[in-house]
């Protein structure tokens, strides 16, 4: 099922002094790199070289035709490491952007530090669901799904608190290319990773949100027991898009794992 072979050059954003630590922020489905702003000032506050970047078929990235898979969305992180010349890096990823840091960490572990895996997970079933919204995006525009997906990625409380700002993520959603959104469900679809996790010795902090409807903390629990010495962090609140939402929360967690000797 899997077509892609080649590496993409993604969009990215590259903010910090050369030489200092790099970590890379890998988004959620139907992110951009946007979706790291909370996260960036408390990363290179402490002194990291802080790279955001867009998956394949989204923001601003290339959009080859799907189907995607998981190893070739991480060839193209690591394409990305060889472009900024950094030999390895750390990885901090949301949901897909998690599912990515885990391939890449488990394959190539010469190129990866240290792991932060947030509301992610290693098998995210069923495939069918996925090939069902790949269908629909293809079929309808990924405005079809924007507001279903984005319903899940804030709680309530932060959707009522803070209606323009939930209003922007759901217009990127539904900006984001049919074909690359797609491709994507596919990769996901494709996915289990669980048999990969037991081999990653990159120190790996997981985190989930407590309200998390599309990865529940079960997920994070999940990969925690199988990857050695993880530790697990269940966060008070927070939906899908918890690093967000409880940015407060996160970013001291983040800061303390990422510069952790
Ligand atoms: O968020 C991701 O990167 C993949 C999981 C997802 O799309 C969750 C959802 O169904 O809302």
């Amino acid at each position: 099922m899997t077509t892609e072979i080649d590496p993409v050059d993604v969009h990215a954003v590259v903010d910090g002094p050369a030489g200092a630590p790099v970590v890379v922020l890998a988004g959620s489905l139907g992110s951009t790199l946007e979706m790291w702003r909370p996260q960036v000032g408390p990363l290179l506050a402490a002194g990291l070289r802080v790279v955001r970047y867009d998956h394949r078929g989204h923001g601003g990235s290339p959009v080859p035709p799907g189907p995607y898979s998981i190893a070739g969305l991480g060839g193209d992180l690591l394409r990305l490491l060889d472009r900024i010349g950094a030999e390895r890096a750390s990885v901090a990823g949301v949901s897909l952007g998690g599912m990515v840091g885990m391939w890449a960490a488990a394959l190539h572990p010469e190129r990866i530090n240290r792991l932060a895996l947030l509301c992610t997970s290693a098998l995210l079933g069923p495939p069918e669901g996925w090939t069902d919204r790949a269908a629909t995006v293809r079929a309808e525009g990924t405005g079809a799904v924007a507001g279903p997906v984005v319903g899940r990625w804030f709680t309530p409380a932060y959707a009522e608190r803070e209606p323009e700002a939930v209003a922007r993520m759901r217009d990127t959603v539904a900006a984001t290319p049919p074909e690359g959104y797609a491709g994507c469900c596919e990769a996901i679809a494709d996915m289990d990773l669980r048999p990969e996790l037991p081999g990653i010795g990159a120190p790996t902090l997981v985190l989930a949100g407590g309200d998390d409807p599309a990865t529940p903390a079960e997920h994070a629990r999940a990969i925690a027991g199988l990857i050695p010495g993880a530790r697990l962090h269940v966060l008070d609140g927070g939906a899908h898009l918890a690093s967000w939402e409880c940015a407060d929360q996160v970013n001291p967690l983040l800061v303390e794992h990422l510069t952790r000797r």
